[in-house]
């Protein structure tokens, strides 16, 4: 199709060696799905899907630091502000990703990464993913291991479906298990707001759910031509009629309540309310600023969410910054 256009190899937009440097510091956003179709699961359980991201302006910060020499090598992780929520040993999506590229590269050297989280968690944005995305770009930087884009991408969808994205950022269609992206060519800003719950949903749960209730039969359907008009043609009410999300039913079918969440933001003005991924993160599509302010006040006041997030998209992928 015209509009796409392949992922470029070798350099990315991140500096491949930082020389001399103790800490490298990296942002990656999390993100919506504007489209979701998913088809039946294969042997291995995961279900073929397309999607179209779009990358928030909620944004994970990591910061590598080289250890000392009297150090062990080894890889540690700290978060900014700290949460049960969220692993901080072996199991962290940012500790797994640096493991990968010591492995991949024959690195022995360790790293100490702090965390900055700012994506909601289990929430359906892929704010681990984020991190794994930083902290592959902050190491590879930091240890001077040099690997393009591709050998990013290449490690990042060994780590998880939604891991490659967040490297690209902007508005991308991932295909196979989402994890296979590729740019897509959109205009314009859109503002977004997002109603956040305590307690997430599991991805692994709702896809679960979603088989149960007999959804995905056949393959995905391929992103609509509306959906690639609209992002052209930067109209965020043409891009709400296009917004669609097969996980819905089934985060729906697990959280029933979130149908009210969706009911209150679009009474509210917003242009559409979805859920967002795997939910349980409503993302309202908004006209305006003023539309935002009314839509997050009316969540807010309606008791049915822990917070109201503004953001506007998109933004970047993962970048070294300051
Ligand atoms: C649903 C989506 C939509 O973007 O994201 P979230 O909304 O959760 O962030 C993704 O498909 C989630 O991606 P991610 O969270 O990286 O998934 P992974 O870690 O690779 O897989 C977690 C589990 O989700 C299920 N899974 C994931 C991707 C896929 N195409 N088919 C699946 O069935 C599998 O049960 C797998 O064991
Ligand atoms: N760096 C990380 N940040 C958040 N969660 C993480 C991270 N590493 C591992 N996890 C685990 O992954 C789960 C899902 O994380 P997250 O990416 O926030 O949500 P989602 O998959 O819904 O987009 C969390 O509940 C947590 O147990």
């Amino acid at each position: 199709m015209s509009h796409l256009r392949s992922v470029p190899c070798g350099s990315g937009p991140w500096p491949a060696r930082s020389g001399s440097a103790t800490s490298v510091r990296v942002e990656a956003p999390g993100k919506v799905n504007l489209f979701l179709s998913v088809g039946a699961p294969g042997p291995d359980g995961y279900h073929p899907l397309t999607t179209v991201f779009q990358a928030v302006r909620l944004i994970e910060t990591i910061t590598a630091r080289r250890q000392s020499a009297q150090a062990l090598g080894e890889i540690t992780l700290a978060l900014e502000e700290p949460d049960d929520a969220v692993p901080t040993d072996a199991s962290n999506l940012a500790v797994r990703a640096a493991h990968i590229l010591a492995e991949a590269t024959g690195v022995s050297e360790g790293v100490d990464l702090l965390v900055r989280k700012r994506v909601p968690v289990a929430g359906g944005m892929a704010g681990g993913s984020a991190d794994a995305a930083a902290a592959l770009v902050a190491c590879n930087a930091l240890w001077g291991t040099g690997l393009g884009t591709g050998e990013l991408m290449s490690l990042a969808s060994r780590l998880g479906a939604d891991v490659p994205f967040p490297l690209l950022g902007s508005t991308a269609v991932g295909h196979g298990r989402g994890d296979m992206v590729t740019p897509l060519m959109a205009r314009g800003t859109y503002q977004w707001v997002f109603a956040l719950h305590h307690r997430g949903l599991s991805t692994p749960e709702v896809f679960a759910r979603f088989d149960e209730m007999g959804a995905g039969r056949g393959g995905p359907q391929e992103v609509s031509e509306a959906m690639t008009v609209a992002l052209r043609s930067g109209s965020p009410q043409a891009l709400a009629a296009c917004l669609h999300n097969d996980l819905q039913a089934a985060a729906l079918d697990l959280r029933p309540e979130l149908a009210d969440v969706i009911a209150v933001a679009e009474a509210a003005g917003a242009l559409r309310a979805i859920v967002s991924g795997s939910g349980p993160t409503v993302a309202a599509l908004v006209a305006d600023a003023a539309g935002a302010q009314r839509v997050a006040r009316a969540l807010m006041s309606s008791g049915l969410c822990a917070e109201a997030l503004r953001a506007d998209a998109p933004v970047a992928g993962a970048r070294v910054v300051g």
